[in-house]
């Protein structure tokens, strides 16, 4: 499912003293199968555009295509097909399991989009095998869980309804650096496994560089640059200037480059073949 923007503007509580208008003017296209992060400081619009992707918003002009679906400024039956084809993880989605057993948490998508409930159940273990659950999860209470295993829960509640893109708008808030990483190799195992559109909102500019193919950035709520990750961090000064850094790794680089007037080029390393690089190039320096 291919997923375009035109010329799309929204503004909340338009016509009113209170009226904000939260996205301008935006034109985007984002490949099927493609793993999209969208960056931007606190603010600038990314909640509000990630809405427009499932029918929660609408734009108040401009069109979003998602397939086939088409969201303009008119209501449209439709949007329930839509929701099932476009799953969302919104931030902190243990704030929405409210069900006794996590079983139930996971079926409360199909029983809301009228699937076969039969079917779904007959689903939960390979769910569960999916999001790296164990069975014996499915009789628990979702609150005695850990924040990584409820964000699991979560994922598997969108994952059971069959979507074609998957939206997750931090999914790693407030967990510690390894349930961090653990969600952010889950997220890649379904992009490479399933073949999903991913669609990532994150603070987190290491895990756009590692794990994303394009990279949006808004500010006040402008798309002020894309492209792949490691091309639009080039830009350190523009991002700086919007009150964003640069990954780690790539400031390290730049400051070799600087100080050894040496070419280092980041393409997608572990830091264990990144360190080999460097030494390389550092040895290849020396033998000048
Ligand atoms: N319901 C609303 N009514 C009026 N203004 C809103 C509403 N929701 C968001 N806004 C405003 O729209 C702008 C964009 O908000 P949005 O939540 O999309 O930003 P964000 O980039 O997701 O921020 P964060 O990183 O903090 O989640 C902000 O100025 C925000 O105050």
């Amino acid at each position: 499912m291919e997923i375009v923007f035109e010329n799309v503007d929204f503004t909340y509580q338009p016509n009113s003293p209170f009226s904000h208008q939260a996205l301008k003017n935006i034109s985007l296209r984002i490949k099927h199968g493609d793993y999209a992060a969208f960056i931007g400081h606190t603010g600038s619009g990314k909640s509000t555009l990630l809405q427009h992707l499932n029918g929660i918003l609408r734009p108040t002009s401009g069109t979003v295509r998602i397939g086939d679906f088409e969201l303009t400024t008119k209501k449209n039956n439709a949007i329930k097909s839509l929701r099932r084809k476009v799953g969302v993880v919104f931030q902190y989605p243990e704030h929405q399991l409210f069900e006794e057993t996590v079983e139930r948490d996971i079926l409360f998508g199909p029983k809301n989009f009228g699937m076969d409930m039969e079917e779904a159940k007959h689903k939960l273990p390979v769910i569960l095998e999916e999001v790296g659950l164990p069975t014996d999860v499915l009789q628990r209470s979702p609150f005695e869980l850990s924040g990584g295993q409820m964000r699991r829960v979560a994922i598997a509640g969108v994952l059971i309804t069959d979507p074609n893109v998957l939206i997750l708008d931090e999914p790693t808030a407030g967990l510690d650096p390894r349930g961090r990483k653990q969600i952010m190799s889950l997220i890649d195992s379904l992009h490479k496994k399933k073949r999903m559109t991913i669609i990532l909102v994150t603070h987190h500019m290491e895990d756009v560089l590692r794990h994303a193919n394009q990279a949006f950035v808004l500010s006040e709520g402008e798309l002020v640059m894309q492209g792949e990750p490691v091309e639009v961090f080039q830009e350190e000064e523009r991002l700086q200037d919007i009150g964003l850094g640069i990954p780690e790794e790539l400031q390290l680089i730049n400051q070799l480059q600087q100080a050894l007037g040496l070419p280092i080029t980041y393409h997608h390393q572990s830091p264990s073949e990144l360190g080999k690089d460097i030494a390389q190039a550092l040895h290849a320096g020396g033998n000048r």
